[in-house]
């Protein structure tokens, strides 16, 4: 099984609106993929579907090859991790006792809980009522959970959006860390950096369409304009074309010794994401 997930003209309505349209995809086994799109392009819709949160309105759902079943079914909801904004936290419960429940639940080892605090960097916080945290800490004790029992497959709906940059990197290495282990990590973002550093391949969603589907490196050699930038000494920096009257241009002023550097224009996941469909992603 090289596709984890396989998603063939999927739609979903809410009466007249049309929240996704005809979207198909595949999701390798091993990978970092990537949903990326604005507020209210049809992420969450997306993750509630191959949850089973959601049902479809037409259009087929296979993850770990088998048809998604409308009830949960508990040996699906076992190989699965999930990170929405509906954190499900006992808020009168600790940290650690949170996690100690969900662990029991999961049949995980408890030895396993301060590993995961660890990767979210709550560690000093196990013995916090949960009721006491911040929205991000809540935030990083929704993702120790949903990476505690080490799923074959980990669904995370926005994972960074209320933290900062130091606790973003945490979740970032804990990510790749679990994806070297063997996870396959669906993301959805409106962050085109998190995009960037996590993911293999990215979908490119707007108004309940995929745009564009592939790797960040292809996307940016597809949507890299015909230039290069050169840095001379003085720091003035100029534009030439990648021909033959460009390459004359950079001879010259290598032959002087006046180049800093030079670097091709390749655009930002952000800025291909602009000229596809003409608006920012945040
Ligand atoms: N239960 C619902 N009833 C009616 N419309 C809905 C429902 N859930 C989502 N929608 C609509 O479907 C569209 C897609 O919503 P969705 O929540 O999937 O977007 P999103 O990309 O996850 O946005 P955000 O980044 O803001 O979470 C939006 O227009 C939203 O208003």
């Amino acid at each position: 099984m090289n596709n984890i997930i396989e998603v063939k003209n999927l739609s979903k309505s809410f009466g007249n609106k049309m929240a996704l349209k005809n979207v198909s995809f595949k999701v390798q086994k091993g990978e970092t993929f990537g949903f990326l799109g604005p507020s209210g392009s049809g992420k969450t819709t997306t993750i509630k579907m191959l949850t089973s949160q959601l049902i479809q309105t037409t259009g087929e759902i296979k993850v770990f090859d088998q048809l998604l079943k409308k009830q949960k079914d508990p040996l699906f909801m076992k190989r699965i991790g999930i990170l929405t904004d509906n954190s499900g936290l006992y808020e009168r419960l600790t940290v650690y006792e949170n996690l100690l429940l969900y662990s029991q639940l999961y049949d995980v080892n408890q030895k396993q809980i301060n590993g995961v605090l660890e990767v979210v960097n709550l560690q000093n916080d196990s013995k916090t009522q949960v009721k006491k945290l911040s929205k991000g800490m809540k935030q990083r004790i929704t993702l120790a959970r949903a990476m505690l029992h080490k799923p074959d497959l980990l669904f995370l709906d926005e994972p960074t959006s209320s933290l900062d940059p130091v606790n973003t990197k945490h979740i970032h290495d804990g990510l790749r860390q679990l994806n070297k282990q063997g996870t396959t990590i669906f993301l959805t973002t409106h962050d085109m950096m998190e995009a960037e550093h996590l993911c293999d391949r990215v979908a490119f969603l707007h108004q309940g369409e995929i745009k564009q589907l592939d790797t960040p490196q292809n996307l940016r050699i597809q949507y890299m304009d015909s230039s290069v930038t050169l840095l001379l000494k003085d720091n003035q920096s100029i534009v030439v074309d990648k021909d033959e009257k460009g390459a004359e241009t950079i001879y010259q002023y290598m032959k002087s010794g006046e180049v800093i550097s030079i670097h091709s224009n390749e655009p930002t996941l952000g800025e291909i994401f602009v000229q596809i469909t003409g608006r920012e992603l945040a």
